[in-house]
Parts: C-alpha cells; sequence; structure tokens
C-alpha cells in the first residue's frame, strides 16, 4: 500500500515554550481523498496546520506526508497551504498575478523569471477560481471572498499533492462555497489529497471523503464521513453544546 498523504503520529506541540497547543495528535489521511477538520474555535486546527507546513516544530510525536518529513516534501513543493485570511498582511503590495506567480516559486527558483509554462498555469489557476478579471488588482483591494479565490488559486498554480485548506468557507457567499467545494472535489479526483478546516458541518457530508474531530488541542476521531459524524462524536467535539442544540445543522442521517 502506497503511503498516506499525510501522517501526523502522537504529535506535541507548544507556541514559544507555552502550554501545549497540540496535545499527543494523531490523524492518517489517504491520497485522493478528502478529510474535513472539524472543531470549536482553539480546538488546535490551526495549530495542526501549521505544523504539517513545518512552521512550528513537534516537541514530540512525528509528522509525515508521503511517506517523507515535512522538509523534504516543502523542498518537493508537495504542500500548499491556504491561510485563515487573519494571516496574511494585506498591506503588502502585490497584485493577485503576483500572489498566484508565488504558487510556481519552487519550481522557479527565487531569482528565475516565470517561463510560458509558469504563466500558463497561473493563469489556469486563475480561470478556475474566476479570478482572471482581477488578476491586476491589488490584493488589499479584494473582497474577503475574492481574497480565498487568489489564495485558492496560488494553491492550484503550485500543483500540490497534499493541499491544506484553513476555513476557507468563512464569510465567503453561495456561489464561492460552491466553486471551493467542486474545486476540491476535482482535485481529489485527480489524485490529490485535502485537509481543509470548516465550521459548516452542514456541507461536510457533501463533499468530505473523511472527518476529523478535533477538541481540546487534540484529534477525537477521524474517519468516513458518516461514521465519524454521530450525535455522541458531536457531543464529545462541541462540549455538550452547539450544533448539538441545533438539529437543523446536523447531517439528516444522525439526528
Ligand atoms: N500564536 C499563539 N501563541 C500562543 N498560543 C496560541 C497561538 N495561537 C494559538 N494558540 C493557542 O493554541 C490553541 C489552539 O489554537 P488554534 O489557533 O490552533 O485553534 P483553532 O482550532 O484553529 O481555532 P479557530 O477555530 O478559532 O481558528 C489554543 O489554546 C490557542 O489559544
Amino acid at each position: 500500500m502506497s503511503a498516506p498523504a499525510l501522517d501526523v503520529q502522537d504529535v506535541s506541540v507548544a507556541y514559544g515554550g507555552g502550554r501545549l497547543a497540540l496535545r499527543r495528535a494523531t490523524l492518517s489521511l489517504q491520497p485522493g481523498r478528502i478529510c474535513g477538520l472539524v472543531g470549536m474555535n482553539g480546538a488546535g486546527k490551526s495549530t495542526l496546520f501549521k505544523t504539517v507546513m513545518g512552521f512550528l516544530p513537534p516537541l514530540a510525536g512525528q509528522v509525515q506526508v508521503f511517506g517523507h518529513t515535512v522538509r523534504h516534501a516543502q523542498k518537493a513543493g508537495w504542500i500548499a497551504y491556504v491561510p485563515q485570511a487573519e494571516a496574511v498582511d494585506w498591506d503588502f503590495p502585490v497584485s493577485v498575478r503576483d500572489v498566484v506567480t508565488m504558487g510556481r516559486q519552487g519550481r522557479m527558483g527565487l531569482l528565475r523569471r516565470p517561463t510560458a509554462a509558469d504563466r500558463a498555469a497561473v493563469q489556469d489557476a486563475l480561470d478556475r477560481v474566476a479570478m482572471s478579471d482581477f488578476a491586476g488588482r491589488q490584493i488589499g483591494e479584494l473582497s474577503g471572498g475574492q481574497r480565498k479565490r487568489a489564495f485558492l488559486a496560488r494553491a492550484l498554480a503550485q500543483d500540490a499533492r497534499l493541499l491544506l485548506l484553513d476555513e476557507p468557507f468563512g464569510g465567503v457567499d453561495v456561489g464561492t462555497s460552491e466553486t471551493i467545494t467542486d474545486l476540491l472535489v476535482d482535485l481529489a479526483a485527480g489524485g490529490r489529497s485535502v485537509l481543509v478546516s470548516t465550521h459548516d458541518l452542514g456541507t461536510l457530508e457533501t463533499f468530505c471523503d473523511d472527518v476529523a474531530l478535533i477538541a481540546d488541542r487534540t484529534v477525537l476521531t477521524v474517519g468516513p464521513t458518516a461514521q465519524t459524524l454521530t450525535a455522541p462524536n458531536l457531543a464529545r467535539t462541541f462540549g455538550g453544546r452547539s450544533p448539538l442544540h441545533d438539529p437543523a445543522r446536523i447531517p439528516q442521517e444522525v439526528r
């Protein structure tokens, strides 16, 4: 069997030597699958992404990407990351096309100019997220949904094997949300692997093969969506509070 796209084993992480922000987290994602990452604010979702990106070194445990170290996977350009909007400096003076071209940087080398193939890949990524008309616009002059599309295009241009998306659906309209889910489904059908955090429980079953539930800074459980999104599991994830008290937000078959 091929190595998992992502294998997080017993990983603990802390920011600046403080208390643990991830506690013995374990999660595995097979190639070609989409895994939704679900949990309350502060549960540890962004920390998990930053750890897989190599921004935060684990204090214990290990992370492997397609059977290799994070450093190897990063150098090979295998991992693309779409951060939460709050994590981006929107005053930085770059255009949408510049941002998307950054997705090609690993292939181009820092000082090389984009080739015709790089430019074509950037244009294709812009087209796929319907952002061609905004290519020359400064990123600070975009709406929230357009910003998400621009960073998604950067990830597409990178042509990575593993995509990490931190809350891509926050504050976006229905059209953008559908554009994103359709793209993720397309990418997975093409063999890409996706880990995506979301607070929108209602849509999980429509596009996620797997769900990982995260609470109190660790992964409670991970598995196929229908088997994992059970009322008891959701109660553990959300401390017995919402969304169990709002049945409309729970997928039909687990109500
Ligand atoms: N830069 C930081 N320095 C210190 N502690 C942090 C930092 N960022 C997050 N934490 C802490 O780490 C834990 C996990 O936070 P994290 O940001 O991973 O949660 P999250 O699940 O992504 O939340 P949200 O849904 O609000 O984005 C929390 O206890 C949080 O307070």
